[in-house]
């Protein structure tokens, strides 16, 4: 919770309580659904909690956003950020029915009012987003081919609204046919070794043809 605070110095009574509350919940849903890696739960504010916020490094979202977490697993990058932004609506899927009953509970817990998570595939979801964020789900290609026609088209701001994908290591490969997806360095923000190799990937909807 430490590492949560030195970095986003400015939370409300609410959004403290709300973050130290996820140390339960998820160690009570961990004991009985393997929701996150078991070598991982112990690190939890640092490998998911403090990761999925490195989005709000690089892009801040207005109030009444519209936000669409693919593949959100236990709830990753999708519910610190809606901690974060309570004025921010995020849509949390994923295929798999039982991640989607840890997300509800979570949610349910915090009372979140800003959250739906619902089961369902990324390419049968149906809306208009400002923003797509994502972590670990599939390579750039695959994921863009899914989404892109859920990103609402008439945008104040087509150079920011768009995806935004927490990735890992070098990926030039993967972009190669991304050019002007952006790449920012989480290790630019977050001390921990943890983060040398990670990245947030912009990519704005003018340039997700
Ligand atoms: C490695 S997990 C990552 C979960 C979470 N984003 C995180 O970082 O902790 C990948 C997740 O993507 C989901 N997924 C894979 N393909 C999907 C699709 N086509 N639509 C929705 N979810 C999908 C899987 O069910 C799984 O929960």
């Amino acid at each position: 919770m430490d590492e949560i605070l030195k970095y986003f110095p400015n939370l409300t009574d609410l959004q403290k309580e709300q973050f130290a509350k996820l140390d339960f919940l998820y160690h009570d849903w961990n004991e009985k659904i393997n929701v996150i890696s078991r070598k991982d739960i112990d690190a939890l504010y640092t490998k998911h909690i403090l990761h999925s916020l490195g989005i709000a490094k690089v892009m801040k979202f207005e109030p009444g956003t519209y936000v669409l977490d693919v593949g959100t697993g236990g709830g990753f990058p999708g519910i610190p950020l809606a901690i974060l932004y309570p004025e921010t609506r995020f849509y949390l899927i994923d295929i798999i029915a039982k991640k989607i009953k840890v997300v509800q509970s979570v949610v349910d817990a915090l009372e979140l009012k800003n959250v739906k998570a619902e089961q369902l595939r990324a390419e049968n979801v149906k809306g208009d987003f400002d923003f797509i964020v994502s972590r670990a789900v599939t390579n750039m290609p695959d994921f863009v081919s899914w989404v892109k026609t859920k990103i609402k088209k008439q945008q104040k701001h087509a150079l920011k609204n768009g995806i935004l994908y927490l990735k890992g290591g070098d990926l030039t490969e993967e972009l190669k046919d991304f050019p002007k997806a952006t790449e920012y360095n989480l290790a630019d923000f977050f001390e921990d070794e943890f983060f040398e190799t990670k990245k947030v990937v912009h990519l704005p909807l003018k340039f997700v043809v």
